[in-house]
């Protein structure tokens, strides 16, 4: 194993009953990295984010983040990642700087929520509920919130969908900043020219599996059939081939 590495996942495994969402899985993330995880609709990403999170645990295979089994329930652990969520009916009806003070209060450090607040440029809506915010700014206070007990490694699940392009850029230049701070972050999107731009390597789910794994430009420059972009890239590889044409 590379010593430098934040997450490592090997052979990794979950169904849903019948349904085996994960198969096999095994890769590397290494601390200060932005991975990006893409895939179609039901391919894995969220349930893979959810095992590294350890709010699901692997039927089969290890994963460790930051040297800790997940499996553990380390609380030194959860410390040291991001809290994220997709659903938010709790941080709905409390103000910016309420949701703070409460994920805060979840944590044995000493964090300093106007500080926060300032970082993430929430001053003038820290006072307001977090269901009245515009889309980009609810996307800025929840990432906020992620980050709020300071963590070593930020877990986001399709953080930027339904974001307009001047809010997506925003969200990208708030995340470059944290990859700055040396933060380990593991987004998934299906935003290809997205995760171009931003990520350092991509990871591609296709059915459970990783199917490739690698920086974006090289993911693209070994296209058996010169394709020219990301989304070249997730045709090939995200999209199963199946004889008479694509699987739908
Ligand atoms: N809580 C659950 N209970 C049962 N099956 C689930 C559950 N969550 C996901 N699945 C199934 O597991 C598979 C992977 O789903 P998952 O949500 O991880 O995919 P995804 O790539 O994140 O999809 P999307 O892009 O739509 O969010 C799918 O077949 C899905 O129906």
């Amino acid at each position: 194993m590379d010593e430098q590495a934040v997450i490592q996942v090997n052979a990794v495994s979950k169904c849903y009953g019948e349904n085996k969402a994960i198969k096999s899985v095994s890769f590397q993330v290494k601390r200060g990295e932005l991975f990006g995880l893409i895939g179609r609709h039901g391919s894995g990403k969220s349930t893979l984010l959810e095992l590294l999170m350890g709010h699901r645990l692997p039927d089969e295979g290890t994963i460790k983040v930051l040297g800790v089994d997940v499996k553990g329930g380390n609380s030194a652990l959860k410390e040291n990642i991001s809290i994220f969520m997709q659903s938010t009916s709790l941080v709905d009806k409390l103000t910016v700087r309420e949701a703070l003070h409460k994920f805060q209060s979840f944590f044995h450090q000493d964090l300093k929520t106007e500080g926060v607040i300032e970082q993430f440029g929430l001053s003038a809506y820290a006072d307001k509920e977090v269901k009245r915010l515009s889309g980009g700014l609810r996307q800025k206070a929840m990432l906020a919130i992620a980050v709020s007990n300071d963590p070593q490694v930020v877990f986001l699940d399709e953080p930027t969908t339904g974001l307009d392009a001047a809010a997506k850029q925003e969200y990208w230049k708030m995340l470059s900043a944290l990859k700055m701070q040396g933060k380990t972050i593991i987004i998934n999107s299906h935003d290809m020219s997205e995760i171009y731009s931003h990520c350092d390597r991509v990871g591609v789910m296709r059915t459970g599996q990783l199917v490739a794994c690698n920086k974006p430009r090289q993911l693209i420059d070994e296209l058996p059939y010169g394709g020219m972009t990301m989304e070249a890239v997730y045709m090939h590889y995200a999209i199963h081939e199946v004889e008479g044409g694509v699987e739908v």
